[in-house]
């Protein structure tokens, strides 16, 4: 490309970005925003807030335990009260702190420990200390500090699924063996089962007091994107419908707030490269597919390899359109893992693998008749090739076998 023509689309992108007039504060939309106001979420606010606010009385909060599906507010929610709290308590001389631990991102006991004493003011080297050493560390520590800390233990079934629920037994016991301080948590997570993967005793002390975030209902996610919206976009740059259809296609995903308010900010950022000045609903379809195809690459990027050479095997065999079978499927996913000096897994595991890509929506597959040869499972590739493709890239042992590197 000729330099004079770099300038030229340089010029023009920067150009129609900088012209258009659709985000007035593009930032209230982003993940990360907290805002001062949560439509739809009074009860549970009002909630938390009365579990809480013995702490400004100097009394240990029950332990407080907070479920429902993904994008209903439960964190913000959290966020919220717990900023507030925190205000009332240095307002009042409260010793107070609130630790906030997301235990998918801080996914080992060391790194939950580590940041519980970063809070309290101790930096910890990344490796090197026994966690049984950081435990103690972290409990005399505590003490020393004389205060009561709230342990917020965000997406908690990761850690649990993970490492077991030793640390949280530890931590729901702390109380018994600190003089000074005090400790009270608050677990979240979205996956409603999960309490059946505790030890009944920390399930009772984690669960003193239980709270469920209910989806959101088409009508709520509404309220939820005009109040964002307002602060988000300049007057007049949504098109009537958009925030309603943005709210329909979230609501049919479960009543996902999340959901809700990326549709929105993609639809505007669409928009805006465009270099218009309205955000309609043909922008929000463009979002979804975004989306979705987002979507599909994170989950294909995150299957373990013997998912991914079956989803491999899936997308190469059905990539004319065409649909493919157990039996063709097996045999490529042997040859696969031939080239890869692997282990082939039986036939009935693949089977179950195959039917975890159906559940994740990545695959759709339907048991029919072959007449007197039995049954068989008629498979199709549900979702975008390029994006399977994509995912699959990433990984290089797979790379390399599908000739994509
Ligand atoms: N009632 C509400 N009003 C305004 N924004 C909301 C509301 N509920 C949720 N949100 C926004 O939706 C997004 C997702 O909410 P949040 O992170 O609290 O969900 P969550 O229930 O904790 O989900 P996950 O379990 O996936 O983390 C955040 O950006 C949050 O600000």
């Amino acid at each position: 490309m000729l330099s004079a023509d770099l300038d030229d689309i340089l010029e023009d992108v920067f150009e129609r970005v900088s012209k258009s007039r659709i985000f007035k504060n593009r930032d209230v939309l982003m993940p990360d925003f907290l805002p001062n106001r949560l439509p739809h979420r009074e009860e549970q606010i009002r909630k938390v807030a009365s579990v809480l606010a013995q702490a400004l009385k100097g009394y240990r909060p029950n332990n407080l335990f907070l479920y429902g599906l993904t994008g209903t507010g439960k964190t913000a929610v959290v966020k919220l009260v717990t900023k507030k709290l925190s205000e009332k308590a240095r307002e009042r001389g409260v010793r107070l702190k609130v630790a906030f631990v997301n235990t998918k991102r801080d996914d080992t006991p060391y790194r939950v420990l580590s940041k519980l004493l970063e809070n309290i003011g101790f930096r910890v080297p990344p490796t090197g200390i026994a966690t049984a050493q950081l435990y103690a560390n972290f409990k005399r520590l505590l003490d020393k500090r004389d205060l009561l800390l709230i342990i917020v233990l965000d997406e908690i079934d990761y850690h649990v699924k993970k490492h077991g629920d030793d640390l949280l037994y530890k931590l729901t016991r702390i109380n018994e063996e600190l003089r000074n301080s005090k400790v009270s948590i608050i677990g979240i997570t979205n996956d409603v089962n999960f309490t059946s993967w505790l030890d009944p005793r920390v399930k009772s002390s984690l669960s003193e007091e239980e709270l469920v975030f209910p989806p959101y209902t088409a009508p709520q996610l509404e309220d939820i994107l005009r109040d964002r919206a307002q602060m988000a976009f300049e007057d007049e740059a949504l098109e009537e419908g958009v925030i309603p259809f943005c709210a329909a296609l979230a609501a049919r995903e479960r009543g996902d707030a999340r959901k809700a308010l990326d549709l929105l900010r993609v639809a505007g950022e669409l928009a805006e490269r465009e270099g218009r000045n309205k955000v309609t609903t043909e922008h929000v379809k463009k979002a979804w597919e975004q989306i979705e195809k987002d979507r599909v690459i994170e989950v294909v990027r995150s299957l373990p390899l013997h998912s991914k050479l079956i989803l491999l095997a899936i997308a190469k065999l059905t990539k004319d359109g065409t649909v493919t079978y157990t039996g063709e499927v097996y045999k490529l996913y042997k040859e696969f893992t031939s080239d890869l000096g692997i282990e082939t897994l039986t036939l009935r595991r693949v089977s179950d693998l195959i039917g975890e890509l159906d559940m994740l929506g990545l695959i759709s597959t339907q048991v029919v008749s072959r007449g007197k040869r039995g049954m068989t499972r008629v498979i199709n590739l549900e979702s975008d090739y390029k994006s399977v493709i994509k995912g699959l890239k990433d990984d290089p042992r797979v790379a390399e076998i599908a000739g994509l590197i």
